[in-house]
């Protein structure tokens, strides 16, 4: 369980391409111990607040900052307090799932009691330890990258559409996850599917800010 005490504040932020903006003036803050689900129909811009909140992709207006046991952390550092999962971020595919998975724990933790056995045991894909990843059908890569984000011990989770390409299975497995790995991190989640938001704590509509 990560017990780091992680805030993001967002201060009157924006982003736009060209000349749309896709969201403007958000005024919010985000703290451990939280969930959060960022909601909006498709195209509406919630992995752009996403990527604006970790700093992967800047704002056009306003600011994010971040504080680590309130201490004051510069925008480039914050990826190192980051787990996420996203569609458009690509599992290396020549890798065995057994390679994946050290590669991924050489730059994160794992959490306490989680090691590379109980992490592909909770994986539940028989046989799949030596199989090269672009072997992998689009449901199993999906479980691998939601895995390689739970388990990492970092105070900032993020899930873009986590339960794409899951099956009802998949999706119990999920809210699996949910309930173990959850406590005291703070997480923010991009979706439009009730099962994969529905025991967040607040919820952010994307269409509040087009304004
Ligand atoms: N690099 C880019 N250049 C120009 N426009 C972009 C770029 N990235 C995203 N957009 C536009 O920003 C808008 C928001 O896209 P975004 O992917 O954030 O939406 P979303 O809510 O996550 O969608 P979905 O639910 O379909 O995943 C879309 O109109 C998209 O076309």
């Amino acid at each position: 369980m990560n017990h780091e005490l992680l805030s993001i504040s967002l201060d009157n932020t924006g982003r736009r391409f060209n000349r749309d903006w896709i969201f403007r003036g958000v005024e919010y803050t985000f703290n451990s111990g939280s969930c959060y689900a960022i909601l909006g129909p498709n195209g509406s811009g919630k992995s752009t607040l996403l990527q604006v909140i970790n700093g992967s992709l800047g704002a056009s207006a306003g600011k994010v900052s971040y504080s680590l046991n309130n201490l004051i952390i510069p925008q480039e550092n914050i990826f190192q307090h980051l787990s996420i999962a996203a569609p458009y971020l690509e599992l290396i595919e020549e890798f065995t799932l057994s390679e994946m998975v050290d590669f991924h724990f050489k730059f994160k933790p794992y959490l306490p009691g989680i090691d590379k056995n109980i992490l592909i045991d909770l994986l539940n894909l028989p046989s799949a330890e030596h199989k090269q990843i672009k072997y992998f059908s689009s449901g199993m890569k999906q479980r691998l990258k939601l895995i390689l984000a739970f388990c990492a011990d970092t105070p900032l989770l993020m899930l873009d559409e986590p339960c794409s390409n899951l099956d009802s299975q998949g999706v119990e497995w999920y809210r699996s996850l949910v309930e173990r790995f959850l406590a005291n991190r703070l997480t923010i989640i991009g979706s439009n599917q009730p099962y994969e938001y529905d025991f967040c704590n607040y919820n952010l509509y994307i269409t509040d800010y087009k304004k």
